[in-house]
């Protein structure tokens, strides 16, 4: 299980390389076999179309709420670990990993919330049994440094593999057995109990799905219109374009 995050671009805050690591794993010659469930945040279901299409059964959730889907806090999809008998009976929990991204984690560490609001990316760090420092390539030595031991402060029982592109063996990240549940209730002591969440509304989404080909120049202008005007709002944009002249997508 990858813990989600706030996301911009490759050399922005956010897409701190999940997507390329599910990739990675599912086109590794590990012998097993897969199943990929997605959380997707929004009406429009996107991971699926990124996720490589595999031998592997993806199976994608959409319009889940941004506190539900482990976008910002991993407990909710822990507990569903928990919670469900015939999961419980079927499933076993083998290691909450969270990728982080190199360039940005100290600011979003350092980020200032109001008051009751959590920081997610510590949240993450906190929960996670192993933590894969990535995009290791666009930090220097120093403050990578700097950085493993700041995630060591929250969190010193999880091993930081340090990694670019998610590029880790994966006998270090498959059946590893390292999750442990007394650990989650040292972090948050009334993990199990059966709580009502609030759901959390101040964050929301929006789909726009169009037929046709789309005009690269125009889009970009829209974009960045809407980047200047509310670039500041914005946590994630992503989509799939079919764009006229080319054949990618
Ligand atoms: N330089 C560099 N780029 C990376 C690395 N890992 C991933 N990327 C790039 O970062 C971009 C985003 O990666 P994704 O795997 O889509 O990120 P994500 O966490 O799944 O993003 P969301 O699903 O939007 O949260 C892609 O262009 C990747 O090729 C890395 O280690 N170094």
């Amino acid at each position: 299980m990858c813990s989600g995050g706030p996301a911009g671009e490759q050399d922005t805050a956010g897409h701190r390389g999940k997507t390329t690591l599910v990739n990675y794993i599912l086109s590794e010659n590990h012998g097993k076999k897969i199943a990929v469930v997605e959380n997707e945040f929004g009406e429009v279901g996107i991971d699926d179309a990124l996720v490589m299409q595999a031998q592997e059964e993806i199976f994608e959730m959409n319009n889940g709420c941004v506190c539900c889907t482990g976008l910002a806090d991993p407990a909710p999809v822990l507990q569903t670990f928990f919670v469900d008998d015939d999961l419980q009976e079927s499933f076993q929990l083998d290691a909450l990993i969270t990728v982080v991204d190199a360039k940005h984690i100290l600011q979003h560490l350092d980020e200032a919330k109001p008051e009751g609001v959590e920081n997610e990316s510590v949240e993450q760090i906190a929960f996670a049994d192993r933590i894969l420092l990535n995009k290791t390539d666009l930090v220097e030595a120093e403050e990578q440094a700097a950085i493993k031991s700041r995630i060591k402060a929250i969190n010193k029982f999880a091993e930081v593999i340090e990694c670019s592109y998610g590029r880790v063996p994966l006998q270090q990240l498959l059946g590893i057995q390292a999750f442990s549940l007394d650990r989650v209730l040292a972090v948050e002591p009334d993990f199990l109990e059966d709580k009502e969440h609030e759901h959390d509304s101040s964050i929301s989404s929006v789909g726009i799905e169009r037929e046709g080909l789309c005009d690269m120049a125009l889009l970009q202008q829209w974009l960045g219109g809407l980047l200047r005007e509310q670039g500041a709002d914005l946590f994630r944009s992503k989509g799939v374009l079919a764009v006229q002249g080319s054949d990618d997508r």
